[in-house]
């Protein structure tokens, strides 16, 4: 443990001595876990920190628009697309995916260190419960996807794979996802194959360059944003630990997606077909000020500029049919080879643009009175995930479709958008259509038909409730057999015992 001198020593070559203030009030125990923390900061990363926060923030309101004049439209040419290709073509990504993950060199990452703040839940987001007939979280629906993956690939050839699940977590929500799972068992995955790891936290810090303390014996501290996956990538070794396992693909995706197709074969295989070193999913913006970022080119090379980023009126540019111009949104879902991700950490992690958010950080004054604050007063610094594309020799963008695969869980019900009800209801169309295609014939709480309905506005449920286990079906494969002219009472939960009786009543 640090001493109270050392600690003095390196805050003061941080310029940060005011951490200390509290000091003579603080227990035992309180004293030990400002140390404790202290003990994390090296000073002159510290000082450079803040400097950098003081400088980006000052730079974040004049700068605004900077990079609209240079951005450029990722060429049609240079996006594969679901909604443009034939069958054919989609197979053939879908079985060059399935034979690399049968081969065991495809894992998921899932970008869970969020603290939901926007959910307004005081748990991780995984954890979240969108209200489906069955009651699952995001975390199991995604546990289920991986394994019906695995088992699509080893039926296919006769193999038993693993898709290795990295959970990248931080302080905020590594020991609850841990224990959550935990008393979970996994999901029935096996708990080696489950790697948790902790990005790192970083402090906010005041306009005046100095970290808030959030009270007399902490600093406040936040994640260093989903692109602290670098990072987070060799301080915890993963890297290597992907080499032991002979690992060369990654899927990379963030929580929040009800829709996320985990490790998804056709994406994988289109990637892979084309030689791409990095890849990402995208799909047309609904509409111009979407909160989503856009996949673009600036200066030739390919980027994302986030939505706070985008000036509006860049975001309304047209195309010569009315189209949107920057429509290629971007949904957090990327492909990395192993060799992509180890140049990145080892050689352009530093290089990664420090974004800046001004946000209410709750502080103690200087009477050590807690101050939830009206107006932004502090700086909080990020890495975005998707600025490694720039390094990339090969990029490809793929894209696809909206109602199979984007509902983000991000706001909290009564939010117009985004929230556990849309996400719900994305899931039970999705599985409502599935189950109309496949055949099967709704009826009511009275044995009534139900009238199938094609096309569903978004803002109400489908007409009749249907569940399907991603145990069962996780692309809406194989349904056929079981539902095909089959009477289905709504709501319908299909799951593995429901298929089970299925089979024995064809
Ligand atoms: C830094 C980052 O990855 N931002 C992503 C991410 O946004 P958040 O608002 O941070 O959840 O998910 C969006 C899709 O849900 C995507 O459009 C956006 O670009």
């Amino acid at each position: 443990m640090l001493s109270f001198e050392a600690a003095k020593a390196r805050l003061e070559t941080a310029g940060q001595s005011h951490v200390l203030q509290f000091w003579s009030e603080l227990s035992a125990e309180e004293s030990s876990a400002l140390l404790e923390e202290i003990s994390l900061l090296k000073p002159e990363e510290l000082l450079e920190h803040c400097r950098a926060a003081v400088e980006a923030a000052s730079r974040h309101s004049s700068a605004d628009g900077r990079l609209d004049a240079r951005m450029e439209p990722v060429p049609p040419e240079f996006i594969g697309s679901v909604r443009k290709s034939d069958e054919e073509r989609l197979k053939m990504w879908g079985d060059e995916g399935l034979l690399q993950i049968s081969q065991d060199r495809v894992a998921v990452l899932l970008l869970a260190g969020g603290q939901g703040t926007r959910l307004g839940v005081p748990y991780p987001k995984g954890m979240y419960n969108v209200g489906l007939p069955s009651g699952k979280t995001l975390y199991q629906i995604q546990a289920e996807g991986i394994q019906k993956v695995q088992e699509l690939a080893n039926l296919k050839h006769g193999c038993r794979c693993t898709i290795p699940w990295y959970i990248m977590t931080s302080e905020f929500t590594l020991g609850p996802t841990e224990k959550f799972f935990r008393d979970s068992e996994y999901f029935g995955l096996c708990p080696s194959n489950v790697v948790m790891f902790e990005q790192r936290m970083i402090p906010a810090v005041g306009f005046d360059g100095k970290i808030i303390l959030e009270k007399k014996n902490k600093i406040a501290m936040a994640p260093d944003g989903n692109g602290g996956l670098y990072r987070a990538l060799v301080d915890n070794k993963i890297i290597e630990d992907m080499e032991r396992r002979g690992l060369e693909y990654l899927h990379v995706y963030c929580v929040d997606n009800i829709l996320v197709k985990m490790a998804d074969p056709v994406f994988i295989g289109f990637c892979v077909n084309k030689g791409a070193d990095c890849g990402a999913k995208v799909l047309d913006k609904a509409y111009p000020s979407e909160p989503v970022g856009v996949v673009c080119r600036v200066d030739g090379l390919y980027q994302v500029i986030e939505y706070s980023e985008i000036q509006p009126e860049t975001a309304e540019l047209r195309g010569p049919g009315g189209e949107l111009l920057f429509s290629a949104g971007n949904i957090c879902n990327h492909f990395f080879t192993r060799g992509f991700l180890k140049e990145v950490a080892e050689k352009f992690e530093s290089q990664l643009k420090q974004h800046v958010a001004i946000k209410k950080v709750p502080f103690v004054d200087g009477e050590g009175n807690l101050v939830k604050p009206t107006k932004p007063n502090g700086i909080k610094m990020e890495k975005f995930v998707f600025d490694v594309f720039q390094f990339s020799n090969k990029f490809v963008a793929f894209e696809v479709l909206r109602e199979e695969e984007f509902s983000p869980l991000k706001n909290a019900d009564g939010a117009p958008l985004d929230t556990p009800t849309t996400a719900r209801r994305s899931l039970l169309a999705q599985h409502y259509r599935w189950a109309l295609a496949a055949g099967g014939n709704f009826l009511d709480e009275q044995d009534k038909p139900i009238p199938p309905k094609h096309s569903m506005t978004k803002n109400k449920d489908p007409p009749a409730i249907c569940e399907i286990s991603p145990l069962v079906s996780y692309f809406g494969e194989g349904l056929e057999k079981l539902l095909k002219q089959k009477n289905l009472k709504s709501p319908f939960l299909l799951d593995e015992n429901e298929a089970k009786n299925l089979v024995q009543t064809t």
